[in-house]
């Protein structure tokens, strides 16, 4: 089955549905059926329980198994009519002339320059900027919330570069437009790549010596614009607390490249912070960045991106404009999301960094409904998405920031510049519908799963785009803590959304429907840490203590668990397979979603519960997306990274030493025959499961090198699982 947008038979998209469909609603009926006879039985035992133990046991087993049961069911929403799309980008010059294409504001975020080198957001804004499209069309913005004179003067360098790199890339066709991943390979051939490297080395170094010193030396500084630039970073500046900063680097109506073609616009803003007065983060940053970029260009196509993630395919805006500017969908489409996908991954995506659920089976689901969630970084948007409804529109405060509105003054103006520093203010928000009604939502810590949702409630649509090239390439943690710290400020930020007034459940089932409501309840996934937690402990002190507390193989029973396990992981399996993964990514996969079961779900549930009742507060803690060589190392040769002595390993810990020492005794009580294998074979499963999933921590234990776990966890850890034997020991001999 497929559909076909034609303009004078020239298609620019089609989709079709995945051949799964059919499978997928079977399988989903069955399943569910065996899940509630399986709840059943818990409800059973629950009333004809004996004694206080084996009541509190099928009490813990019937609210896991729900909770297990409620994001199964969840789940299974956008696996009913998931779409696969592909675009005809060499039609679009056939329908639509070039010199009519929208132009296009792409804003790119950063917020630290120690922890994101400025050289890495170089790179993503050249990425950006040679794209295949007219040159007086684009402008990149960078926002800078880290405040930070090193950026700044990184991107006065990347000014300089860009005038050569960009009829570089366009004279010999290069397709690798960021400059870091192009020179990674050798281009000898072309004549010009040995200048041009040389070229970008030697802003490398400087750069990085920049950094290295942390201010910009006067030796640095070369013209009179520099200076004055560089003068406002007076003694009184700090990141928090300091006035915004606008830098217009490159202009297109006067900056041309050594070519002599036009440039694209290049400008800094580093929004105003204040300590008084709360900067929303990231979707602060967005929304400022929205209306600077109003003020200055408001070009109807905004993409947003981070400085981690460079472009991949300089043909990627004309793929998001097939869907743009197709008459037949275009007043109701919000924006245009590509998958997050990413470089440098090891063979077995150890950390899971690839999240293909989240990042692109989830979307290709949702996309057969209304369309996927935004995921804060290679989405398009139509400007217009930010101001109501797509029949309601809500206009901002200021004519002069509203979506249709032309701007008819250079961008150097004096009027301009004063705007757009007006609106860049901190106190500019207050009283306004910035951040509650239009613009980026605040209020969670995914404001982009919060903004897309409220996007959609809204009726916008919006399409998942995933070409095979991937369109965007961007940087993933190397080591477990700071992919565990980034996990955690999801599960929390999701919280944030699914238990408030705006959860999916309730309200996004009521303006968008059960489907759409359904799918975004993978935000719920903290609660996960319940069952998991639930199976890495109870059924292996239960074994420790020769207590049966699963079906025998002998009774019926003991198939539907079997049933129940098998087709869920293999469910699993078979969506990884569809979309080309490996077995043994996977098996990652599944076991990180254990690991962060037992860690960022658990920490991120607990602290966004002292949150609620205002014991704590929370902030962005931002990626470190610098390379340490030595973890490097380790991590190619696929050992887990653990090295900090956080608290976020400590259960992860006790659960390896209480299933090792479970799996073990549970021998043992065998070979005794005090209880014989028939009514413990299942725990022992579990254990043993428990085990294989295990095994990075063991050798983490067990390691000598920097990235081990550290000796303090070991014993603290070994400690909490006597003490949990200890307890069960207790409560479960009587
Ligand atoms: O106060 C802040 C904090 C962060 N950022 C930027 O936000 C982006 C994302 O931060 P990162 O540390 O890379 O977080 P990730 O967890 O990798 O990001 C994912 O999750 C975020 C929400 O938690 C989304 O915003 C991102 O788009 C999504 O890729 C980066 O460009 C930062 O520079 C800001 O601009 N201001
Ligand atoms: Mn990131």
């Amino acid at each position: 089955m497929s559909t076909t947008t034609t303009h004078n038979d020239l298609p620019l998209h089609t989709h079709k549905r995945s051949r799964r469909t059919t499978a997928n609603r079977v399988f989903a009926v069955v399943h569910s059926c065996a899940i509630l006879a399986l709840l059943y039985r818990h409800a059973l035992s629950l009333l004809h329980s004996t004694s206080l133990t084996s009541f509190l046991i099928t009490l813990t087993f019937l609210i896991s198994d729900s909770i297990l049961a409620f994001m199964y069911s969840t789940a299974q929403s956008p696996r009913m009519t998931p779409i696969y799309r592909k675009e005809f980008p060499e039609n679009l010059k056939r329908v639509v002339k070039e010199s009519d294409f929208p132009a296009l504001d792409m804003i790119i975020c950063t917020a630290d320059p120690f922890k994101e080198p400025p050289m890495n957001v170089v790179n993503t804004a050249l990425s950006v900027m040679a794209y295949d499209y007219p040159t007086d069309k684009v402008s990149v913005y960078v926002s800078d919330d880290g405040g930070s004179a090193l950026t700044l003067f990184a991107f006065m360098e990347a000014a300089r570069f860009a005038s050569h790199w960009l009829p570089f890339c366009r004279e010999n066709s290069i397709v690798e437009r960021c400059p870091e991943a192009y020179f990674e390979t050798d281009h000898s051939r072309l004549p010009e790549a040995d200048k041009i490297k040389i070229m970008y080395q030697g802003m490398k170094v400087m750069v990085n010596n920049v950094i290295e010193r942390g201010k910009v030396g006067d030796e640095y500084i070369t013209g009179e614009r520099e200076r004055l630039a560089f003068r406002k970073w007076t003694d009184g500046f700090t990141r928090q607390d300091h006035p915004t900063i606008i830098q217009v680097l490159l202009d297109n109506s006067e900056d041309r490249d050594i070519a002599d073609n036009s440039m694209p616009n290049l400008i800094y803003v580093s929004r105003e912070k204040s300590r008084t007065s709360h900067h929303n983060f990231k979707a602060g940053a967005l929304n400022a960045l929205l209306r600077v970029s109003a003020t200055m260009t408001n070009a109807p196509i905004v993409l947003t991106l981070d400085c981690d993630m460079f472009s991949n395919d300089p043909q990627t805006p004309h793929r998001a404009l097939c869907y743009f500017l197709d008459p037949k969908i275009q007043s109701e489409l919000g924006y245009v999301q590509f998958p997050q996908r990413f470089h440098g991954i090891d063979k077995s995506d150890m950390y899971a960094s690839e999240n293909r659920h989240l990042f692109e089976i989830n979307p290709q689901g949702m996309d057969g409904v209304l369309g996927p969630n935004y995921v804060g970084t290679g989405c398009f948007f139509s400007r217009r998405v930010f101001f109501g409804g797509p029949s309601k529109f809500l206009p901002p405060g200021n004519p002069q920031l509203s979506p249709n509105n032309v701007v008819d003054k250079p961008i150097q103006s004096p009027e301009v510049l004063e705007l757009a520093h007006h609106v860049a203010a901190c106190n500019y928000e207050k009283n306004s519908n910035w951040g509650s009604k239009i613009g980026v939502r605040y209020g969670s810590l995914v404001e982009d799963y919060f903004t897309g949702y409220r996007l959609q409630c809204e009726g916008w649509k919006s399409i998942f785009c995933n070409p095979d090239k991937p369109a965007f390439s961007g940087d993933s943690p190397i080591n477990l803590i700071d992919v565990l710290n980034q996990t955690k400020r999801w599960a929390i930020g999701l919280l944030e959304v699914c238990f408030s007034r705006y959860s999916p459940i309730t309200f996004g089932i009521k303006a968008m429907g059960l489907r759409m409501g359904l799918a975004y309840c993978y935000g719920f996934w903290a609660i996960w840490s319940i069952p998991i937690t639930t199976y890495a402990f109870l059924p292996q002190l239960a074994l420790l203590n020769g207590l049966t507390i699963f079906p025998k193989v002998s009774e019926p029973w003991f198939l539907l668990y079997v049933f129940v396990f098998i087709g869920a992981y293999f469910e699993d399996l078979l969506d990884f397979h569809s979309i080309g993964v490996t077995f043994q990514k996977w098996w990652s996969d599944q076991r990180m979603w254990l690991i962060k079961g037992l860690s960022s779900f658990l920490f991120g549930s607990i602290e966004f519960f002292f949150k609620s009742f205002g014991i704590a507060t929370l902030g962005f803690n931002v990626t470190s997306k610098v390379l340490d060589e030595d973890q490097s190392k380790r991590y190619e040769q696929g050992s887990m990274e653990f090295g900090v002595p956080s608290p976020l390993f400590v259960p992860l810990t006790t659960a390896a030493i209480v299933n090792l020492a479970a799996f073990a005794w549970g021998h043992v009580e065998v070979f005794r025959g005090s209880n014989g294998l028939e009514g413990l074979l299942m725990q022992m499963f579990i254990a043993g499961f428990g085990i294989a999933n295990c095994m990075p921590i063991y050798e983490g234990i067990i390691r000598s090198d920097k990235g081990k776990i550290p000796t303090k966890i070991t014993l603290v850890s070994t400690f909490i699982a006597f003490a949990l034997y200890a307890a069960a020991y207790v409560t479960l001999r009587n």
